[in-house]
């Protein structure tokens, strides 16, 4: 069935702000974008990306790239299962992931990007990361990628920062020390009609998100009581809000729920780039949302770490219990 504007993803062409000279009639544009910005992440919490300056050769090769991996035999893949230690998440191959309790029909290979901190006492979650050997030219097309997709999420990141009316490096500056988190999907095929568990019900934890996907349906976000198909648009990439956004800008920009189905007869594949807090950073309302402007804040501050360990019992809890998320970090009026 054709979707209808009102219940699209809207999308978004960010070429203004690709343009290195900002002249008048750029900057114009790039109000323009602001304005689509700003009502995509308070109205949708979700938005599409075309035009996002990540070179689309390097997309497919990353794709194609996650196909031939996860194409191989599951021992192989087993041999980069995650390291001892590797948390709190575990970097590697998984294929035993849970969202309340059900097992989601995915496999997933998970990577730290090289954070660039020069503070050694940080800890440095990409030295948890492990490669797979196979297919051989695997590492290199994935650092080619995620380079460039660091680029477009920094672009992204200046553009939600000025849709706020907040300098342009703000967000950014306050992702200082954010780890960026990259993660491989694959939803086989499942066989059945109707719905199935790809990947269970749940929000984004870290500042915003980036999904590059194959042509393959699946992705779906809550709007109302009404879960809504974010349609494959080829080369595009899909947006969402994180919580921790959510709680900067006390509640004006949404994290929203979202999961995946698997598609009866088609493998679906994501890539997925989540610039996130590391664990030790502290996350609170900014003032620019709260006292500048005469508002309380509606979350109390608190340590990512301590929020991460909450959301993890989300994947043990029973089928229907409500979901630990960022509204446990609500101060109550
Ligand atoms: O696979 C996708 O398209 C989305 C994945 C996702 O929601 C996540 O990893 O948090
Ligand atoms: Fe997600």
């Amino acid at each position: 069935m054709q979707q209808t504007q009102e219940d699209a993803v809207p999308i978004i062409d960010m070429a203004p702000f690709l343009e290195t000279n900002c002249n008048e009639v750029i900057s114009a544009k790039r109000k323009v974008v602001l304005q689509e910005l700003r009502n995509a992440c308070e109205e949708w919490g979700f938005f599409t990306v075309i035009n996002h300056g990540l070179n689309l050769q390097f997309l497919e090769k990353a794709l194609k790239v996650s196909e031939d991996f996860f194409g191989l035999p599951v021992e192989e893949k087993l041999k980069v299962k995650p390291a001892p230690g590797s948390t709190p998440y575990p970097a590697g191959f998984n294929n035993e992931n849970r969202t309340q309790g059900i097992h989601d029909r995915k496999e997933l290979l998970y990577f730290f990007l090289d954070d660039s901190s020069t503070d050694v006492s940080q800890q440095r979650y990409s030295m948890y990361n492990v490669w797979p050997e196979n297919p051989p030219h695997f590492r290199s097309v994935i650092n080619e990628f995620t380079r460039h997709a660091e680029g477009t999420s920094k672009m992204l990141l200046r553009a939600l920062s000025e849709s706020l009316g907040l300098p342009s490096n703000l967000i950014y500056d306050l992702s200082q020390e954010n780890i960026n988190m990259f993660l491989m999907n694959y939803y086989p095929p499942s066989g059945l009609e109707g719905h199935t568990q790809g990947l269970g019900h749940h929000k984004d934890g870290g500042i915003l998100t980036m999904v590059a996907q194959n042509n393959v349906a699946g992705y779906q976000l809550l709007k109302g009581d009404k879960w809504i198909t974010i349609e494959p648009l080829e080369g595009a990439l899909v947006c969402n809000i994180g919580d921790t956004l959510q709680v900067w800008t006390n509640g004006r920009y949404k994290s929203v729920m979202h999961r995946v189905c698997n598609h009866k007869d088609h493998k679906r594949f994501s890539l997925a780039f989540m610039p996130t807090p590391s664990a030790s950073a502290q996350i609170a309302p900014l003032s620019n949302f709260t006292s500048d402007i005469g508002n309380f804040p509606k979350y109390r501050t608190f340590e990512y770490m301590e929020y991460l360990k909450l959301r993890f019992k989300n994947k043990l809890l029973a089928p229907n219990a409500k979901d630990i998320g960022i509204d446990d970090f609500r101060i109550c009026a």
